[in-house]
């Protein structure tokens, strides 16, 4: 595996040919064969033809675009070859990358103080934050994450490094300086509410000088949870947010302990909300908008649901930290059916892998589990779909991060952010060659489409992510 360094523009017009394969609905997938996409020198999709192969594309779509035979990248999707749009992990912790997989059998709280905490102040050290970081960013990149909601932590400057090494890398990347100013150690939380603050606004400056019209790299106000945050820096970060018109991240209704913490913490008397819900903690600070990014939602009752479609408040979907962490299992066909926009997160180091897919193929096994627990047991309606989990894993991962109408399908006007997924293609000897050893996924030929793409999502992994572009540019090439 190698990072390719892509910072400046990228010289090159670029010719995608093959197969392309993307959501047309949440359950629906659109298959286009034989097809031709052009991508500009800025990464924006020119042209989407049919039936286009590379002479006719030659012949027809370059004069149209007034592109010279010379002046274009022609990339080719071989069989068992697929074009599909990046993933978006709309809900992840950079800093917690070196304990996936270690979190014995705690649950939310212990789990922080004991694994996460203690880790994530250690990235105060320069040469930590960078060693972790950088191998983070390949990571994602390597199972095809253009865009990913990070989680830095409380430290400034490694938080200003983590937005540093996505652009240099290429990844599209919100970055969120850590804002947690009560019940956390000593060793690991804000003085006070006005410093958090004043942190915050020092993270947000940087990003806006290395990424200036913020089209890659954006700043993401980061309030940890209610729990770790006192109600004036929840309510200052409102205002920030207000002030800012920036996006907002952070956790919601995880786990039973989290949610009786919350109620005992922020009641009404203090709050001067209706209620002691978390969600509508909170909205009493001004922190539920329609930028705002709700990880988990696992427990949300039916007015807190409401409240939050009303504001229009996206949910990260995060099943593969929900289940290691015994959290419960969210119910996204009920979260979706009142109209609340959902995405797919890895929530690394809750879950325990990297990649956007495997956090798919939980989905939909959660899924079944939630409809063994609905309706008196097995209700259809709560499953979820392949097509409706990649659905989420790209659409609605855009419309979770503000994306919607730049990324997460390919039409004209949309950027260029996508990868190639290649599975491997067994011979008549039984062999599977070339590029496409390695991987779990095998094809005999006789699969249609819809069962390639379901093979991929359940036994698919980073060996079968090829290539990845962000904004036209190539991001990763496995080797
Ligand atoms: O999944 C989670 N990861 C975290 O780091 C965290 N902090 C508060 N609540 C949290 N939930
Ligand atoms: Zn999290």
């Amino acid at each position: 595996m190698r990072i390719v360094q892509r910072n400046g523009p990228d010289a090159r017009r670029k010719l995608f040919l093959g197969s392309f394969v993307h959501c047309k609905a949440l359950d629906e997938l659109e298959y286009l064969h034989n097809a031709a996409v052009a991508v500009d020198k800025e990464g924006t999709i020119v042209a989407v033809e049919r039936e286009c192969d590379e002479v006719r594309a030659r012949e027809t779509v370059l004069p149209r675009l007034g592109w010279g035979e010379d002046e274009v990248e022609v990339v080719k999707a071989r069989e068992g070859q697929f074009f599909f749009p990046g993933f978006i992990d709309t809900h992840l912790h950079a800093s917690q990358y070196p304990n996936v997989g270690i979190f014995g059998k705690s649950t939310l709280l212990d789990w922080l103080n004991t694994y996460t905490f203690p880790l994530e102040a250690s990235l105060a050290d320069p040469a930590r934050a960078r060693q972790v970081y950088a191998r983070v960013i390949r990571k994602t990149l390597s199972h095809g994450t253009t865009c990913a909601a990070y989680y830095a932590t409380i430290d400034v400057p490694s938080t200003n490094l983590l937005a540093d090494l996505c652009l240099a890398a290429g990844q599209r990347a919100l970055v969120g300086r850590v804002c947690m100013d009560q019940l956390s150690p000593d060793y690991y939380r804000d003085a006070t509410p006005e410093s958090s603050l004043a942190y915050t606004r020092a993270s947000i400056a940087h990003i806006r000088t290395i990424d200036p019209s913020l089209s890659l790299i954006r700043p993401i106000i980061t309030p940890r949870f209610a729990p770790s945050c006192s109600l004036p820096l929840l309510r200052q970060l409102g205002a920030l947010a207000q002030e800012t018109r920036l996006p907002i991240q952070t956790h919601i209704s995880e786990n039973p302990s989290e949610i009786a913490l919350v109620q005992q913490l922020f009641p009404p008397s203090a709050t001067g909300a209706p209620d002691n819900s978390y969600a509508s903690v909170y909205d009493a600070a001004g922190l539920l908008t329609e930028r705002t990014i709700l990880a988990h939602a696992v427990h949300l009752t039916d007015a807190e649901a409401d409240l939050v479609a009303a504001r229009g408040a996206k949910i990260s979907h995060c099943p593969c930290s929900n289940s290691a962490l015994a959290s419960g299992a969210a119910r996204v066909r009920w979260l979706l059916d009142r109209g609340i926009v959902c995405g797919l997160g890895t929530d690394m180091s809750g879950g325990f892998s990297p990649s956007v897919l495997e956090a798919a193929r939980h989905a939909v096994l959660v899924s079944r589990h939630v409809s063994f627990t609905t309706a008196g047991g097995n209700s259809e309606r709560e499953k979820l779909s392949v097509e409706e989990v990649l659905f989420l894993a790209t659409r609605g991962g855009a419309e979770v991060v503000g994306l919607e109408g730049r990324v997460g399908k390919f039409e004209v006007g949309m950027e260029w952010d996508a990868q190639l997924v290649g599975l491997g293609v067994v011979g008549e000897d039984g062999g599977v060659g070339g590029e496409d050893e390695g991987g779990n996924v095998d094809v005999f030929g006789w699969e249609s489409w819809p069962d390639r793409v379901a093979k991929w999502v359940y036994n698919g992994d980073d060996r079968n992510t090829k290539r990845v572009w962000v904004r036209g540019r190539l991001v990763h090439e496995r080797r």
